[in-house]
């Protein structure tokens, strides 16, 4: 059986505090984007990862794909199997393509081989997986608490806008982020300036990643910049990053980063 794991962007991004298990508190909006990764499950002799499109960094044996089935395996009785990943999400990005391949391979094992896990328990697989995976368990947008696993519905509806997303040639490493941040308990008031038009998130919207991540890499502060140039509404860094956006209200092609970024033009209608 095949499928489809999209990707995330944050709409915001608070870092509260530090807890003593070294992970942070904080409040985001996850909203779900239309670029997808593809996964494939067939039982087999014996169990294989086989990737294939955009290179993963690392080795091929810590792959989330394999932790996310040997976390079933030792508690299901699952045959071996060879799980085939084309990844097209950027990597390094913020935008979470291997927190999502291990929620969809979870929510795919469950029903190739009929596992009759409900939602809440597929969340309690998803948190042992990384704190952005429980977000895919639900994919739809939410304001999002604790380490980024604790839900609440938000009413965003960007389907009125084109998004364009800039990958420049730059890593991110989501721990490392975390260590340039400095907490600041008092948050910014999200879950209310989420609610008010697009035009206003510039003035009241933050991720708290940007100052850092910017001080080292001001390539990305400047493409933040040049999306603003070119008339979003928006434009932010999403998660730790290195991806940016922006929201236009209507259909632009931005040619001069062509050759140095990937940029994709996704389709934020909510058909299909
Ligand atoms: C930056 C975000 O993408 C925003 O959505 C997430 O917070 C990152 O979530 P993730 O990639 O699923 O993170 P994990 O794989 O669980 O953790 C990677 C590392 O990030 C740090 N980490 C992650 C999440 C969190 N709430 N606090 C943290 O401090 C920890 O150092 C951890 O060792
Ligand atoms: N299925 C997978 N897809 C992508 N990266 C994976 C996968 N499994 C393991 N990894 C490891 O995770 C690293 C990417 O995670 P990292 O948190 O830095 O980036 P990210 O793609 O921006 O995700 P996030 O938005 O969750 O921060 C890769 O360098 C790779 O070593």
């Amino acid at each position: 059986m095949v499928t489809f794991a999209n990707a995330k962007i944050n709409i915001g991004l608070q870092v509260l505090n530090r807890r003593d298990d070294g992970y942070h508190n904080l409040e985001t909006v996850f909203y779900p984007l239309k670029i997808y990764d593809v996964l494939e499950v067939v039982e087999a002799a014996e169990t294989r990862f086989v990737p294939s499109g955009l290179p993963i960094p690392g080795d091929s044996h810590d792959n989330l794909c394999l932790k996310t089935y040997h976390l079933l395996r030792a508690a299901y009785d699952l045959p071996p199997v060879t799980i085939y990943l084309h990844k097209t999400i950027p990597i390094g990005a913020g935008l979470g393509g291997g927190s999502a391949d291990a929620a969809f391979l979870l929510k795919l094992l469950n029903s190739t081989f009929g596992l009759g896990l409900e939602e809440p328990q597929l969340i309690t697989y998803a948190r042992q997986l990384g704190a952005d995976c429980a977000f895919f368990i639900r994919n739809t947008p939410v304001l999002a608490t604790g380490i980024g696993d604790v839900f609440e519905d938000v009413n965003v509806d960007l389907s009125a806008y084109q998004l364009v997303l800039v990958k420049p040639n730059v890593h991110v490493s989501t721990g490392e982020a975390y260590g340039t941040v400095i907490p600041n308990p008092e948050g910014k008031q999200l879950a209310s300036a989420i609610t008010r038009p697009v035009e206003t998130w510039r003035d009241t919207i933050a991720n708290d990643f940007e100052p850092g991540i910017f001080a080292a890499h001001p390539e990305i502060r400047a493409l933040k910049m040049l999306l603003y140039e070119k008339g979003a509404v928006f434009a932010a860094m999403s998660g730790s990053g290195s991806a940016v956006y922006g929201l236009f209200n209507e259909s632009v092609r931005l040619q001069e980063l062509s050759s140095s970024c990937d940029v994709l033009y996704v389709d934020l209608s909510k058909a299909g």
